[in-house]
């Protein structure tokens, strides 16, 4: 019988759980029940001259996170831990962004700055643009799994929950674009539906403010989930039988 998942009680790793380093406490997962969820890692939310920086935020601290994103995916795909993109954005007519009945015409960055520079229109996080591409670093492997998502948080209107719970897979390790925002709307949707959710501090980038990082991460370890980091993943992964052979 396999030992019960659970934060607090730190059984030794062994053949079929390892134990992660992270705070409040240290997490215990299975790599057969974990998934990778790589958030929004599109030129819109990491490159230069995509959407978030024509919107005025500070993107330059996506390129450390994409070298860290990319430490993650090798560990994990040695592991055998499954590996799920997100993909933020909508056709290219913009139907599936919802009209002024929506909040999210109003609160879109994407679609206010669209708004204030029609030149610009039909680009920003439309399906088929560049904007829209998951970056070249990062492209998608066989066997990883690409979820289209319309709304910050990947779990509403998606598929990703019975994805995920017919794998069997009870833990999420979170990293991408942005921490504050389709990180933690995703990771708090999770939790609601019994995922334990763990976001890798250091492979992640936030938008907006540096305090919002700080209080994005407060509110995970606090209320919501776990904090752990890349090298302590990846140390932890690695120690699995998968990842050795
Ligand atoms: N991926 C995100 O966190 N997106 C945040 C804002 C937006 O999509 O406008």
């Amino acid at each position: 019988m396999a030992a019960p998942l659970h934060a607090g009680y730190v059984a030794p790793s062994s053949d079929d759980h390892v134990v992660l380093p992270a705070r409040p406490e240290p997490l215990t997962l299975r790599p057969s029940e974990t998934a990778v969820i790589v958030v929004d890692m599109q030129n819109a939310y990491a490159s230069t001259g995509g959407y978030v920086d024509i919107a005025g935020f500070d993107v330059s601290g996506a390129a450390p996170a994409i070298r860290q994103i990319g430490k993650t995916l090798e560990a994990a795909r040695a592991a055998g831990v499954t590996v799920v993109y997100f993909q933020n954005g909508w056709d290219p007519d913009y139907v599936e962004a919802g009209g002024p009945g929506s909040p999210n015409w109003h609160k879109s960055n994407a679609l206010k700055t669209m708004r204030a520079r029609p030149e610009l229109k039909g680009t920003l996080l439309a399906k088929g643009g560049w904007d829209y591409d998951i970056i070249d670093e990062l492209k998608p492997q066989p066997g990883d799994i690409l979820i289209p998502k319309t709304r910050y948080s990947g779990f509403f209107n998606t598929n990703v929950d019975s994805v995920l719970r017919s794998r069997g897979v009870r833990t999420l390790v979170f990293v991408g674009v942005a921490t504050n925002v389709c990180v933690e709307s995703s990771l708090r949707d999770a939790f609601h539906l019994e995922y334990f959710g763990v976001v890798l501090d250091d492979a992640v980038h936030h938008l907006g403010p540096d305090f919002i990082r700080e209080a994005s991460l407060y509110n995970v370890e606090k209320f919501f989930g776990w904090v752990s980091t890349t090298a302590d993943f990846c140390g932890a992964i690695s120690q699995t039988p998968a990842a050795k052979a």
